[in-house]
């Protein structure tokens, strides 16, 4: 097998720079894209023009469009902000905790056939700076910030760029589709409009 090449980015920048020339190419090494993402060390200064909160729900804010290859946001977790089980819509989903901690709870696919209570696989803390990796083979998630003094932020890639997902209901395993929106763009808030759909948080 081919030997990835070890390269530490300097800067988020640095970061979104090597992000490109990986995705240039058409098959994706996921281990590559995961140890980029978390050598990568965070500093605030470098991201906090896109990192916007709301008081209600987790905010999702575009960061880079990858050439159309991979939507990069950072996602801001306020104290008991979490997500409902989803899905990621066929894509990869790479997501690297910039500040704080996110618990992630893994779950199996309902069995459409036979409405039950959802199977939980895992569970785990993801703690600064590390990266985690799921995909629609690995299972479903719900990603929560349960800590009631300290927000969470990350960082998420997902390749190729979606707009919507499925959620489900742990106590049935009914599903929904849902569009899911951006809190602002390139540090930008997005007008009222067009964030109200958002259902995922
Ligand atoms: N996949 C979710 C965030 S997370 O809970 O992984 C989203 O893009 O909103
Ligand atoms: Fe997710």
């Amino acid at each position: 097998m081919e030997q990835t090449e070890v390269f530490k980015p300097e800067t988020l920048d640095d970061l979104i720079k090597t992000l490109h020339e990986i995705f240039e190419s058409d098959s994706v090494n996921v281990e590559e894209v995961q140890s980029i993402m978390e050598a990568y060390e965070s500093k605030p200064q470098e991201w906090m023009k896109f990192a916007k909160f709301d008081q209600y729900r987790y905010t999702r804010n575009l960061v880079d469009e990858g050439n159309g290859k991979f939507n990069l946001m950072i996602l801001c977790w306020g104290e008991g902000h979490g997500s409902s089980i989803h899905d990621h819509t066929d894509a990869h989903c790479f997501m690297k905790l910039l500040q704080g901690q996110l618990k992630e709870t893994l779950f199996e696919w309902p069995d459409r056939r036979l409405p039950a209570g959802m199977v939980q696989k895992s569970q785990r803390v993801l703690l600064e700076n590390q990266c985690a990796y799921i995909n629609d083979s690995i299972g479903l998630h719900r990603v929560e910030n349960v800590s009631h003094t300290e927000s969470a932020v990350s960082l998420h890639l997902y390749s190729p760029p979606f707009q919507a997902c499925q959620t489900f209901d742990q106590r049935t395993g009914h599903r929904n589709d849902v569009r899911m929106t951006f809190w602002s763009r390139y540090g930008e808030r997005t007008p009222y409009e067009t964030t109200i759909s958002q259902e995922n948080n």
